[in-house]
Order: C-alpha cells, then structure tokens, then sequence
C-alpha cells in the first residue's frame, strides 16, 4: 500500500473509533432517557385512576420544537426532529405500546402518515375504510386513527369530513405529507397497461400525465392505492398509482417515478382520539358550524372569528345530510380552544349558529 494509501487508513480509522465511542455515548443516553420514561408511566400509572393517558401530544410537540430551536447542524432541522420522533416513539411504547388504525392496506400514504406522527413503534392496524377507522377508535379497540382530509391539488376528502358530523370523536393532531405518486406494475413497461386502479383522489392528482401518457387506458377507482396496488399483482395489463412503499411491499416494477401534476402535492391528515389535546402554545382548533340558511347567514357566522382577530385557516362547506340544517361548514383557526380570544369568541359563536361543535384543539405539525 502507499504511503498516502496508509495515512488515509490510519485517519479512516481514528475518526471510525470516533463514532465508536459516540455510539455508545448515545446509547447510554438513550437508554437513560428511556429509563426516564419508564419513571414517567410509573407516576402517570400512579397519579391518575382509570384510563391513563400515557401519549401526550402537547409535550411531544413541545420536545421536538425544542430541539428544532437548538440544533446547530449540520444535520438540518427535520432531520434532527425526525430522529428525535423516533426515540419518543420508542420511549412511549415502552410506557405502553400505542395502536393506530389508518386505511389499509398496508403500504398506504395513511399508514406513512400515521408512522410519520407516532414514528415507527407505534402499531399500525389496516382498516378498508374510513368510517370503519372512526368506529375502531370509537370501540376503543385502537387508541388512535390517522384519516386524509384535504390534497392540495384535488380538495377535501369528504368521508372524513362526513364522519366528523356524526362522531363523538376528537382531532388531537394533524399530519402533512408529501405525496409522490409512483406508476407501478409486473409489466416491464408502459406498452401493455390497459388499466389503471387506484383511490379516486391519486388518479385525479395524475390526471394530466395519465391524459398524455397513457390516453386509452381505462382508469378504474378501488378503495385506496394500495388495494390498487395489491389487485395489479396478478393483472399484468394493469397499473396501480401509488407510493413507493406500496412498490416494495408487494413487489411491483416502478414504471414511471413521479407522476403526480403538481410537484407540491401534500396531503393533510387527522389523527383522531377520544381525549383532547391540551395547549402546546402553537396550535390549531377545528370546528363544525351550520347556520340559518338567510342572506348574510354565513357572515355573521364567521363575524366572532374576525371581530376577535382569530386567523381562519380553512373552511369548507358540506351539504349536512341531516335535514336539519342545509349546509355545515368545517373551519380551522388557529389557537387552542382554551387561549381566551378563542373561547371568547367561540362563546359568541355559540348563540349566532344553529350547530356548533368543537372538532378538536390540536397542536400545529412540527415535522
Ligand atoms: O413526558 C411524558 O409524559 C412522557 O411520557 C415521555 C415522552 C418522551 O419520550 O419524551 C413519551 C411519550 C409522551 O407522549 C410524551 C413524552
């Protein structure tokens, strides 16, 4: 070997026995801090009779923007929070595993969703529909559901929206995700795809590139795109559009990368529990409001929000379905439904609309 060959060795390996001996620095601190959370569930077990909440999204929040503030680098930001998702993730299911359900079947971006807000020791349980993840957390027999609401390029998914009327359920938090949609199939290539399955939503959002690059194929909507996914295994004169996961779990060629029309497509997810959210100083409130169908009704509907200077983030109108009222409106704002202006105007609210629900307080994502 050179002599240059051998000094770069040498150096190699004394930054190697660098990282060693960081490693396990890490390691005893993580499992310090892992002992940390043991004491946790030790005190919450003992401090609180009956169901013990043992996920607290205000804190979890409160972590990670923490270390957000601190990190210096190298590592950007996200990536910092990334990592330190993981090792809450781990800490809590040592106080006690969490179950999610989201819709199935595995390999969905719900499922991405959900591993994104609870990181990946949470256990994730596939239901085949959305209102079928209301009625799981609903039973109790899971903690937690993680539902699409709105995509940026094709609007509200109006299941969630829908089963929100009905449900006793509260948002306790809120996930974006970049969506990327990928063409998959056995086929080697495009020139013997005759079909294409996938959720309503994802085949809208790749619209344009299905229109020039694949115009006569017949464009069939299943339940979500892994199940488009999961049914082109054995069809090779079909495609599914879905995510990268759904394109390792079962096995499928990626014939074009990419394909969603607009290159910022994100979609925003619900995570749904019994409890509330208490305030993490950052955060968003979801409401339901109907109000008299008369002229100017939905103005002064909206007036309290305004006159008490609350930032409205969305808001969307669904035909109720109920006879009752003829519409009902979703809107965010922004504030916890404990900060005074909030509940202020909320209690203005309350006498102008026939229907007013609190969907939830909810901390703002972090990651
Ligand atoms: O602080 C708590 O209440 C904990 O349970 C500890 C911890 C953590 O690992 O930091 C774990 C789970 C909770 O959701 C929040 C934070």
């Amino acid at each position: 070997m050179s002599e240059h060959g051998n000094s770069e060795q040498q150096a190699l390996a004394a930054v190697r026995d660098r990282i060693d001996a960081i490693d396990l620095e890490i390691l005893q601190l993580i499992s310090e801090r892992a002992r940390c959370a043991q004491q946790v569930a030790h005190i919450k077990t003992g401090a609180q009779g009956g169901a013990v909440q043992f996920y607290r999204p205000e804190r979890e929040v409160a972590v990670l923007r923490r270390i957000k503030a601190a990190n210096r680098g190298p590592l950007d930001d996200e990536e910092v929070a990334r990592l330190f998702r993981e090792i809450m993730s781990a800490c809590l299911a040592l106080e006690r595993p969490l179950t999610a359900a989201f819709l199935g079947p595995a390999g969905t971006f719900t499922q991405a969703a959900a591993i994104k807000h609870f990181g990946h020791s949470v256990i994730t349980h596939a239901l085949g529909a959305i209102d079928e993840i209301f009625r799981e957390v609903e039973s109790g027999a899971c903690d937690f559901g993680v539902v699409p609401v709105e995509n940026s390029t094709e609007g509200v998914v109006s299941h969630t929206l829908d089963s929100f009327i009905s449900s006793p359920l509260r948002i306790i938090g809120e996930v974006c995700l970049r969506v990327h949609q990928q063409l998959l199939s056995t086929a080697p290539d495009l020139a013997s795809i005759r079909r294409v399955y996938s959720h309503q939503q994802s085949l809208a959002q790749c619209r344009e590139w299905l229109d020039r690059h694949l115009p006569t194929a017949e464009r069939l909507p299943v339940s979500s795109n892994a199940e488009a996914a999961r049914l082109v295994v054995s069809d090779p004169d079909a495609a599914a559009v879905a995510g990268l996961q759904a394109a390792e779990i079962y096995q499928l060629n990626v014939l074009a990368e990419c394909i969603e029309d607009e290159p910022s497509n994100t979609t925003r997810f619900l995570v749904i529990g019994k409890q509330d959210a208490p305030p993490s100083g950052q955060d968003k409130t979801s409401l339901l409001l109907a109000c008299k169908n008369q002229a100017g009704g939905l103005h002064r509907l909206l007036a309290p929000l305004a006159a008490h200077g609350l930032s409205m983030t969305r808001i969307e109108s669904r035909p109720s379905r109920r006879g009752i009222w003829d519409y009902v409106f979703f809107v965010d704002i922004l504030g916890h439904r404990q900060d005074p202006t909030v509940s202020d105007a909320l209690q203005t609210l309350e006498q102008e609309a026939l229907l007013l629900k609190v969907l939830g307080s909810y901390p703002v994502a972090v990651l």
